[in-house]
């Protein structure tokens, strides 16, 4: 009870802070629709008990009066307030929204690689658009009922308090059965988070077009298919067991509501025969008894509902705290350190393992950068490559060792205004099914408007597939009049980006995996001229690509064992001369 009050109080804080005015209207219209129908009981009361006594036809007459517009005035302001609650809704969830998006993109990277991230998010935003405003609809339902079983249940008592009293006795008791079967539901919701997450993905590669070809020639349909049902029935199955538990709860709620309303009955019309009270009074007692039963129901399924939708709420506002905190932090670090053109970056002993993995993807990593030259990262698979290029772009900070920047130790600056001064080609780059300026222009989307630069970029890695002056042309298969690319064509867009934006420090990921060698030839000739007196690396399973970097870094199992040149891994590193030999299969077969 005392976390329901608490988590209320806070969802009425955050849609006050978010949407103030509507809330106000919506509270003060409900308060006043509350109160309407114990004022049109009580005016139905005197009304038929002037009648009986044949009072003078005024007083009738404005009983009467009062009661129409009292009824009629309750429709209006209903009316009116739904509007105000529809208005309230589709505000907050699109401000939700908003904050939900707003966490996600402030996240860190070691967070997207979390599942745990992935089950939070699920749950926050399969339910945004609903569970926030049935918090409040919960609360106002519950103001409004409670109201409405207080006044019953005092102007019951004006009669009899005993009676009054009998009638509570049942709502009372079933708040606790209430509540824990609300707990239960929001339980088997939150540990089904990983399965449901399953079975979405498990119907995303039977609907989407990246799997179709896959599941049509491995046939993997039926398996697919058979895997989601075995999650999805089990899911049916305890959703059926809570509706049961659920019914035979409100069953035995309502017989017993049912009960105890006709003995309340009972003795009101008993004391009618015996005239001690008028046939105006007993109408009262049968409305005012059957307001009590639907309004104790209501706080009933309002207490349960908002039990429910609190604990989705706390997760909620976990979230968003959590969301606070990074704004917080990048702030603080930002203001340390100043960085307009980078010119060395150091790495002293730098080693990282990735969070619930004992071994090191990289250990105590040695190396310096400098402006001008162009560095060359080669290795077998998961030999760490593409880590120190996270590490190196602060997209995972933890690392343990030293980084330099320009002397200036690198978490003492703003990742804002580092990356700033980087541009990055991920080995896994997007693919946006997005209008080819965009794709181009996120590399730098403060100058997302300068075409010039981006037909440059074009020209410079000759995208003579697409045409430049057509800059709204929509990519991809998504979207209306889109156009697919070929895996090399979107790597080539990919590069685009990445050159588009004006940096210091230029990282390709295997910028050519997906090219074909003339148009390899291309890209690092333009990579080459773009990173003059700039610090250029990239990554490449190709000694060929690697060999006319100034330096060239070997990694193997998270370490760096050897730089060089070409000429000098050629002789010294045993493991590079084992790479070019399997560059050329004759020599590979030889073997
Ligand atoms: N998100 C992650 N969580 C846990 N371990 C990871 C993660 N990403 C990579 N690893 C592990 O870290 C090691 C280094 O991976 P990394 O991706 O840096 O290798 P790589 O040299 O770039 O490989 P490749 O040439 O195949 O792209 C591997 O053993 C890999 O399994």
């Amino acid at each position: 009870m005392k976390n329901l009050y608490s988590n209320t109080k806070k969802t009425l804080k955050l849609i006050y802070d978010l949407e103030k005015k509507n809330l106000i209207v919506i509270l003060l219209l409900s308060l006043l629709v509350s109160v309407v129908p114990l004022l049109t009981t009580y005016l139905s009361q005197e009304l038929l008990n002037s009648i009986v006594a044949h009072q003078v036809l005024n007083r009738v007459m404005v009983l009467l009066i009062a009661f129409v517009s009292f009824t009629v005035g309750s429709e209006i302001v209903g009316q009116i307030s739904a509007i105000f609650e529809q208005k309230l809704q589709v505000n907050l969830v699109y401000k939700l929204n908003k904050i939900i998006m707003n966490a996600c993109g402030d996240m860190k990277l070691k967070d997207f690689e979390n599942s745990e991230t992935y089950n939070q998010i699920e749950r926050i935003n399969g339910q945004i658009a609903f569970k926030p405003s049935q918090s409040l609809d919960m609360t106002i339902n519950l103001m409004k009922t409670m109201i409405t079983l207080i006044g019953s249940i005092i102007f019951l008592s004006m009669w009899s308090w005993k009676m009054a009293l009998l009638l509570t006795l049942v709502p009372l008791t079933s708040i606790y059965y209430y509540i824990q079967i609300g707990k239960r539901e929001f339980n088997i919701q939150y540990q089904r988070m990983e399965d449901e997450r399953e079975s979405w993905y498990l119907n995303y590669i039977l609907t989407h077009d990246f799997s179709f070809k896959e599941v049509k020639f491995y046939d993997l349909k039926e398996y697919i298919i058979n895997k989601f049902s075995r999650i999805k029935e089990n899911f049916i199955k305890q959703d059926m067991d809570l509706l049961y538990q659920k019914s035979k709860l409100s069953i035995l709620f309502e017989v017993g509501v049912q009960i105890i309303g006709a003995i309340v009955l009972f003795v009101a019309i008993t004391a009618a025969y015996s005239g001690t009270i008028l046939v105006g009074n007993v109408v009262s007692i049968i409305k005012v008894t059957s307001m009590i039963q639907s309004s104790s129901k209501g706080v009933m399924t309002s207490i349960y509902a908002l039990y429910n939708n609190n604990l989705y709420m706390e997760k909620l506002f976990e979230f968003i705290e959590e969301f606070v905190q990074i704004e917080n932090e990048e702030v603080l670090i930002t203001d340390n350190a100043e960085i307009t053109d980078i010119h060395d970056i150091e790495l002293k002993k730098v080693s990282y393992h990735y969070p619930e993995t004992q071994s090191l993807a990289l250990k105590k990593v040695d190396l310096t950068l400098h402006a001008g030259e162009r560095v060359a990262i080669v290795g077998p698979n998961g030999s760490g490559k593409s880590t120190l290029i996270k590490v190196l772009t602060k997209l995972y900070e933890n690392s343990e060792g030293e980084i330099l920047v320009d002397g200036v130790p690198l978490r003492e600056i703003g990742e804002t205004k580092y990356k700033q001064q980087l541009s990055v080609l991920f080995q896994d780059f997007v693919k946006y099914e997005l209008p080819l300026q965009e794709n181009i222009g996120f590399g730098d989307i403060q100058n997302i408007s300068d075409t010039e630069i981006m037909k440059t970029c074009m020209r410079e890695l000759n995208i003579d597939f697409l045409d430049e002056e057509d800059l709204n042309q929509q990519l991809g298969i998504w979207f209306e009049n889109g156009r697919q690319l070929s895996g090399g064509q979107w790597q080539k867009v990919a590069l685009a980006r990445s050159f588009f934006k004006k940096a210091s420090v230029y990282i390709l990921d295997e910028p050519s995996s997906a090219l074909d060698p003339i148009s390899e030839k291309e890209v690092f000739d333009s990579f080459y001229e773009k990173t003059k007196g700039k610090i250029g690396i990239f990554i490449s399973h190709r000694i060929l690509a690697a060999q006319n970097a100034d330096k060239i870094i070997v990694m193997d199992k998270g370490e760096i064992v050897d730089i060089g040149t070409h000429a000098h891994l050629m002789k010294n590193c045993r493991l590079y001369q084992e790479m070019e030999r399997a560059e050329s299969y004759e020599e590979y077969f030889a073997a």
